[in-house]
This record gives C-alpha cells, structure tokens and sequence, in this order.
C-alpha cells in the first residue's frame, strides 16, 4: 500500500482524527484552519482535490484492471463491438491513460520535486515562467481542458529551477480539475516551495466541454489568477500582465 501524505509539501489527503477536513467522506487533504484562508482572503472551503481516505489502499495496477473493467461496459453498452481488433484494446488503453497519464497528478508520489536553491545571483525582481502549455480534464464532463498558465515570483532567498515551475503545473494539471482549483493549488504549491506570498498565477484555458457540447462555444476563454503578498500591488500586478502580454 502506497504511503500517501508522507512523500509530497502538498499531499492529496493527510491521516487525521475523525472528521478533521472531512465531510460526507470526502476528504480534503489539509486541516480546516489552512484550508480557510487563502491569500488574505476568506474563501471558506478547500482548494485539495476532494478525494475519498481509501483512495490508495489498492496499487496502481489494481486501479488500471477496474477501470478497464468498468470502461469496457461503457463501450459494450453503447453497442460496440468489442471483438473488433482495433476496439480490442482500447478499455486497457484508456484505463492505463487515466491511472498512469492524464490523471497521475492524484497520485502525491508523482509530485515533482522542486529542489530549492540559494538566491546567490541577488536577483530581487519577479520571475516569470509564461505561456506554460497544460493539458488538463474537466471534472464534470472528463474532456479536456487546453490552456497556458503564466507563474511568477519574487524570491524570499530562495529559488528553484525553472523547469520545476512547469513541472508543478503539469501536476496539478493531471487532475480532473476545475481551473478555479487549479489555479490555486499552483499558486499554495509555490507559497510552501518557496516560501514565501509573492506569487501571481494567471491561466487562460478553453474548456471542451463548453465548445464540443453543451452551449458549443468555440470562441470563449476562462481566465483566472492568484495574486497574493506582493502582487496584491496593482504596480506589480500590472508588471505581471505586462509581462504575459495581458
Ligand atoms: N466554475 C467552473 N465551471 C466549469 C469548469 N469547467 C466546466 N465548468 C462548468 O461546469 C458546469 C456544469 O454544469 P451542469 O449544468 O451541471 O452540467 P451540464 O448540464 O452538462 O451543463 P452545460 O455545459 O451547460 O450543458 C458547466 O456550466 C460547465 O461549463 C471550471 O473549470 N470551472
Ligand atoms: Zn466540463
């Protein structure tokens, strides 16, 4: 059994005492007291990925044979025909994509790991990591999410590799997600990696299940973002968007 809460700064869920982030059992994995607040805002509920406690007490492997279990039904019921050699493999395919691709980032052993280092170049201003490409899944409907996210920060001291910046996003984006959350997690990773507020989040993301279906808009984007110590300031926060293009 994989031990979870023990390998990641942001685990998806942490072992606590009865009820303690917990309701209707869903769990959420920090405790109500970190959860409330975020920034200097009060938002009043979690921004972890809600996630049952037993989410891990069965392997990998075990996840991809359900859900090709499961999968295969789908597409029986919808009357294919399942002989067919190129449907043959596809209840495989597809639970093998979820488990160990497009939703890895449930799994808190595949946080990447952000090495920090000393700010030895005395670089005082922002950072940006712009235009960083994600491909994400929207938790109601299980379609993609497309979009760029624009990161930066004002080192506190400390700094990570850039490819760690990337690397976080592509986490949390392998999680059916809503980009509110998104955002956020992105911005509450890098308060805790690199200790310090000065962090801006900024993601612009068209959303499938609004263009292939539903209300079938292809032209509309959804833009959010997080700005919290220093870019609360509108001069820095205007920096910010001058830099991504905004
Ligand atoms: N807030 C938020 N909503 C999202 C996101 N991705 C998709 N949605 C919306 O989630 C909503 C789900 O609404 P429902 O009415 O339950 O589902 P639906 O009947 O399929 O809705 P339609 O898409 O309008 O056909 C839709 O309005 C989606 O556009 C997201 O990242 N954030
Ligand atoms: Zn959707």
């Amino acid at each position: 059994m994989k031990q979870n809460g023990t390998l990641s700064n942001t685990p998806l869920f942490k072992e606590t005492s009865a009820n303690n982030g917990s309701t209707n059992g869903v769990h959420h994995d920090r405790d109500i007291q970190e959860v409330e607040y975020i920034g200097d805002e009060h938002i009043g509920t979690s921004y972890d990925t809600p996630m049952r406690s037993d989410a891990f007490e069965i392997s990998e492997d075990e996840k991809v044979a359900k859900i090709e279990e499961h999968f295969r039904s789908i597409m029986d019921i919808l009357g294919l025909d399942l002989t067919d050699d190129s449907l043959q493999g596809t209840p495989y395919r597809v639970a093998k994509m979820y488990v160990k691709e497009v939703f890895s980032g449930l799994n808190p052993e595949n946080r990447p790991d952000a090495k920090l280092f000393e700010n030895k170049y005395k670089y005082n201003e922002m950072l940006v990591e712009k235009d960083i490409t994600f491909y994400s899944n929207c938790e109601h409907h299980f379609v993609p999410i497309i979009g760029k996210a624009h990161v930066a920060y004002i080192s506190n001291g400390k700094v990570i590799g850039l490819s760690k910046i990337n690397r976080l996003v592509q986490y949390y984006a392998k999680r059916p997600q809503v980009q509110e959350r998104l955002t956020v997690q992105i911005a509450e990773d890098l308060k805790k990696t690199l200790q310090t507020d000065d962090i801006a989040v900024l993601i612009d993301a068209k959303h499938l299940c609004v263009s292939m279906r539903g209300v079938e808009d292809i032209s509309s984007a959804t833009v959010t973002a997080h700005y919290s110590g220093k870019f609360k300031d509108p001069e820095t926060k205007n920096e910010f968007l001058k830099y991504i293009g905004q």
